[in-house]
């Protein structure tokens, strides 16, 4: 309320948070915002918690935005498109940003913006502008250190983030090299502690920021570290031979040193020169700095992926994040966002080529939300109907994780859930091509996602570009063929507007695809000058997104699925029964907790400015809040359930099919028994890689399963006590019977052996 609106201030506000690289949010550019997911444990709700920068080649003036991994400093500007002085920070902030990340990030707030306003309260923005740092692992925000006039200039910027960085002791991100001036001793012992090949030493006086500013400017450069050396330690001013400050000494692993020959002792033409060494590559930051760095584990495991082919995980992870994660943000849907949905998942219905218990999925799915007549679908029901369904004779189920295989990135924040949306949709055309003929319902595929993308899409960028693209020419399609090379030929034209931008992943380069050495025969020369051959194009096109080229590797089977649903239900049973709290008490206290939850989320939803969403989603949201049109499509971590189930909070059946661990273990039995029936059944892929239900090993784990199932039936409501005393009178009663018998068999035998007295 306090804020000055129609200031052309720059304003910022920062945040750095705990909690884990899993969940997407993004802030940035004009007018960005900042996500403010759900609150979950120990986590601060009015956070985001990952991020993933767009890049506007339009408007040039966009810049980074977004924040917070758990173990990252982060910096949040905001950007009030001023002519003034502060052009050249706000040119300054995403080269920094993009340098000196994962150390730092930097991220940008509009709090003139109205639809912030609850965001920049929660911060405390009182004016502009305001640049906050946040420690790595901050939970609240309070925790925001306001930095003392940062108008003065660039260089004080970077000055006071590196202060303030070096203020963080305890909290040193892990990501962040060591910045404190190096000892002769570390020096000598370097190349023994670090695989590295050089070792950059800026020798400077200690209040010179040069050494410390290259050593963040280095920090995404393999093989090569920086130090700064102060000209008071002696021993190694005088090894090499210093005689001015500052300057920069290159040394190599085999112990040689010399000059860096620049033409100016300042950090542009130190960084310059020293990121054109041989053997110095821009890559993940990976180098083990100090033992507080060592467990630095942010990417997951790297999957090894075929480019020739497609993922079903890639493709089931786009499903459950599009269904579970980017449709259930808005508190209700209406109007045209209702309407966007019943037609998308229409269309999986009938197009998906899933696993059979996927299918079923989606088609219940489908059903239900042809039966919902209601105007408005409140965020409660719809996560409920997306709940898996625990019906042992008709498994309905999508995997709860997001796994990329295919669209793995090299770092967290690349690729991932906008790569498998792509995939989906062209996957989507290529199936209703094969389904029916050409001419009919040309743009059933294509104005689904439209409106999928218009209304769901969580980058607001990409949304509009798409709209863009799609309003020129899409209704120009008339028929299937036309649909998939459609979207083809219109992914190449973001392909190539994205090509070198902030989001291309360096590994996975932006290319017209597919490129030569995938499909050689698309590609040919006219005139000197390249072009598509379109028939050859969409025949690839038809292989590529055909079933038959859909991997099932690094899915979960259905058996497995199950398995660990259940096994996550009787934890969680497990949890409750140790409590010592009787059983009903604890069933009500569960369902209070959940209709807390739930409640607890409504009042979010509800909260205009922190999670609206546009026009088109319910009636709390007012026009222009941003929910849905936040920029907020980015990677999720593969992470285990049990960290992702507090946010995403949608993988765990419903307690209230299974209301005692009996009835439990009962179903899992008869559901797997069924399921692996289903899935024998069941049309598997054509290639060798169907892997998905591996019988024996299925049989094996399941009576292991069933035992520990039947085991625990058994022992339901006796204690370990009780049985012994069961077994010691079985045992007793068991020994008596056999006394009795032998002393009645003995007696049989000595009468039959006395003589019988003569009858008369
Ligand atoms: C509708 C939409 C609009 C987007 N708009 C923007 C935007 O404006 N700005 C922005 O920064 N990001 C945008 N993105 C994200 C961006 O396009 C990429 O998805 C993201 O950068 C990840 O890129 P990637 O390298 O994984 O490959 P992607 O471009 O996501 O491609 C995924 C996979 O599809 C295949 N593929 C690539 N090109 C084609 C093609 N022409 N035809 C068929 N298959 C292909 C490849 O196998 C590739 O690995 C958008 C995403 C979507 C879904």
């Amino acid at each position: 309320a306090q804020l000055k609106s129609g200031s052309r201030d720059l304003v910022g506000i920062c945040c750095s948070f705990p909690g884990g690289q899993r969940y997407l949010g993004v802030g940035g550019g004009l007018g960005g915002a900042v996500e403010r997911p759900r609150a979950a444990p120990g986590m601060w709700p009015g956070v985001v918690r990952l991020q993933k920068v767009w890049k506007s080649h339009e408007n040039q003036d966009f810049f980074a935005g977004g924040c917070v991994v758990g173990d990252q400093s982060r910096l949040c500007w905001e950007d009030r498109a001023g002519e003034d002085a502060w052009d050249e920070l706000r040119a300054e902030i995403p080269r920094l940003d993009a340098r000196w990340r994962p150390a730092v990030m930097i991220a940008a707030l509009d709090c003139a913006d109205e639809a912030n306003q609850q965001v920049c309260m929660d911060f405390r923005i009182t004016g502009f502008p305001t640049l906050k740092f946040f420690r790595a692992f901050s939970k609240k925000a309070e925790d925001g250190i306001k930095i003392a006039n940062p108008s003065t200039s660039v260089r004080d910027l970077r000055h006071s983030i590196i202060t303030n960085l070096e203020q963080s002791h305890d909290a040193w991100p892990p990501a962040c090299p060591p910045l404190e001036p190096a000892s002769a001793e570390e020096v000598r012992g370097f190349f023994r502690r670090n695989n590295v090949k050089y070792l950059a030493l800026i020798f400077e006086k200690s209040n010179s920021f040069v050494g410390r500013e290259v050593t963040l400017d280095m920090l995404q450069y393999e093989n090569i570290a920086v130090r700064r050396v102060l000209s008071s330690e002696e021993e190694l001013v005088k090894k090499f031979g210093v005689t001015t400050f500052p300057s920069g000494y290159l040394l190599l692993s085999n112990g040689s040193f010399s000059r860096l020959p620049v033409h100016m002792e300042v950090r542009s033409f130190y960084t310059y020169y020293l990121r054109t060494l041989s053997g110095v590559t821009r890559g993940s930051y990976k180098l083990n700095m100090t033992s507080s760095t060592s467990n630095v584990t942010t990417a997951s495991q790297p999957k090894h992926a075929d480019r020739s082919k497609v993922y079903m995980a890639d493709l089931e992870s786009a499903l459950h994040y599009s269904l579970r994660v980017e449709v259930a943000r808005a508190g209700t849907l209406s109007g045209a966002a209702l309407s966007a949905l019943k037609c998308y998942v229409a269309l999986l219905a009938k197009y998906f080529p899933g696993r059979p218990f996927v299918q079923t999925y989606l088609q219940s799915l489908d059903g239900w939300l042809r039966n919902w007549t209601e105007p408005e679908l409140p965020r409660n029901a719809w996560k409920e109907a997306v709940k898996n369904k625990g019906d042992a004779s008709h498994p309905a189920m999508l995997p709860t994780n997001v796994t990329w295989v295919g669209c793995q990135g090299s770092e967290p924040h690349f690729r991932g859930y906008p790569c498998s949306l792509w995939t989906l949709f062209h996957l989507l055309t290529a199936q209703a091509l094969q389904s029916g003929p050409d001419k009919e319902l040309p743009l059933e595929v294509l104005s689904a996602m439209r409106c999928y993308v218009k209304n769901f899409f969580g980058c607001q960028e990409c949304a509009q570009h798409f709209e863009a693209m799609a309003a020129e020419s899409m209704d120009k399609v008339q028929g299937r063929e036309q649909a998939v090379l459609w979207l083809w030929s219109h992914h190449n034209e973001v392909n190539a507007r994205l090509a070198g931008s902030d989001t291309e992943d360096p590994k996975f380069p932006k290319l017209q695809w597919p490129p030569p050495d995938m499909c050689p025969l698309c590609h040919k020369e006219e005139s000197g000058v390249h072009a598509w051959d379109e028939p050859a194009v969409l025949r690839f096109l038809k292989a590529h997104f055909s079933p038959a080229n859909i991997y099932p590797d690094y899915t979960e089977s259905g058996t497995d699925l199950l398995a660990r649903e259940s096994r996550e239900m009787g934890a969680a049973a497990d949890a409750r029964l140790s409590t010592n709290r009787p059983a009903e008490r604890d069933g009500e206290r569960a369902a209070e907790r959940e209709k807390e939850e739930e409640e607890e989320e409504e009042k979010e939803a509800e909260k205009p400015n922190e999670e609206g969403t546009e026009g088109a989603v319910g009636a709390p949201e007012r026009p222009g809040s941003s929910e849905l049109r936040r920029p907020s499509i980015v990677r999720m971590n593969p992470k285990p359930r049990e960290t992702e189930e507090d946010i995403v909070d949608l993988d765990s059946f419903s307690e209230q099919h299974f209301k005692s661990k009996a009835l439990r273990a009962a179903a899992v039995a008869g559901r797997r028994r069924r399921l692996s029936k289903r899935d024998a059944v069941a049309p598997q892929r054509a290639a060798g890689g169907a892997q998905d239900f591996d019988y024996a090993e299925e049989e094996a784990a399941g009576d292991g399963l069933r035992r520990s199932q039947w085991f625990r039936v058994l022992g339901l409501g006796f204690s370990r006590v009780d049985v012994s005393l069961c077994i010691v009178l079985y045992f007793l009663s068991s020994m008596c019977l056999l006394g009795m018998y032998t002393f009645f068999r003995l007696r049989m035998r000595s009468r039959k052996g006395r003589p019988g007295f003569p009858t008369a």
